[in-house]
């Protein structure tokens, strides 16, 4: 199965817009996003602008960064998915300025369906956050085209 590295090559980098990992993105939060064993991880720092409520996250940001990592579970594994559900449970607060690690590890693949679970802890190992939700693969993820999506099997890239 073909994913965007695959049909972009090195110009990945160059054409990944994502919010999350993509490196070309001048807002974005470009997450260095590591796959080891069964899992799949990264850290992050909040900033002052990643905060929701006073001096803590962005509970948003926080499912976001979760999101991110699983599906990078998958599509690092040659399966390219969409998120298609996902539920999050707040723990604790987490605090502008500490750093957290971000977990994912498969729970379940059921034919199209796959389940994933991911946490969130502190420096320290305190949890402070978790999530499960669920991925439907694709051929290769979708895009937005002209307004309309489509399934890119159908769309050549440009370059
Ligand atoms: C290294 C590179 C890094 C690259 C890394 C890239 C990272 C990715 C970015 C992070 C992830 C995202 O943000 S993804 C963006 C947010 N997500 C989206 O935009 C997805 C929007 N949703 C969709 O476009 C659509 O739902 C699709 C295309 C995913 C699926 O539509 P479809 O093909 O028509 O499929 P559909 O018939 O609806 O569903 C198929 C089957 O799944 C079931 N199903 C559907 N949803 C659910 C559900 N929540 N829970 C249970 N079951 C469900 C249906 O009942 C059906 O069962 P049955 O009838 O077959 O039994």
């Amino acid at each position: 199965m073909q994913n965007y590295q695959d049909v972009y090559g090195d110009k990945w980098q160059e054409i990944n817009k994502c919010f999350a990992c993509g490196r070309n993105n001048p807002i974005g939060l470009k997450l260095d996003i590591k796959h080891k064993d069964d899992i799949c991880y990264t850290t992050f720092t909040p900033k002052t602008e990643h905060s929701g409520w006073l001096n803590v996250m962005h509970g948003g940001l926080l499912s976001t960064i979760m999101d991110e990592v699983m599906a990078h579970w998958l599509w690092g594994r040659g399966i390219p998915a969409m998120t298609v559900e996902m539920t999050t449970r707040y723990l604790k607060p987490v605090p502008i300025g500490e750093p957290i690690v971000v977990t994912a590890r498969l729970q379940l693949d059921r034919g199209r369906m796959a389940t994933l679970e991911a946490d969130v802890t502190l420096a320290d190992g305190t949890q402070v956050a978790r999530a499960v939700a669920k991925y439907i693969k694709t051929e290769r993820g979708l895009q937005i085209e002209s307004g309309r999506s489509v399934t890119d099997t159908e769309a050549e890239p440009e370059e």
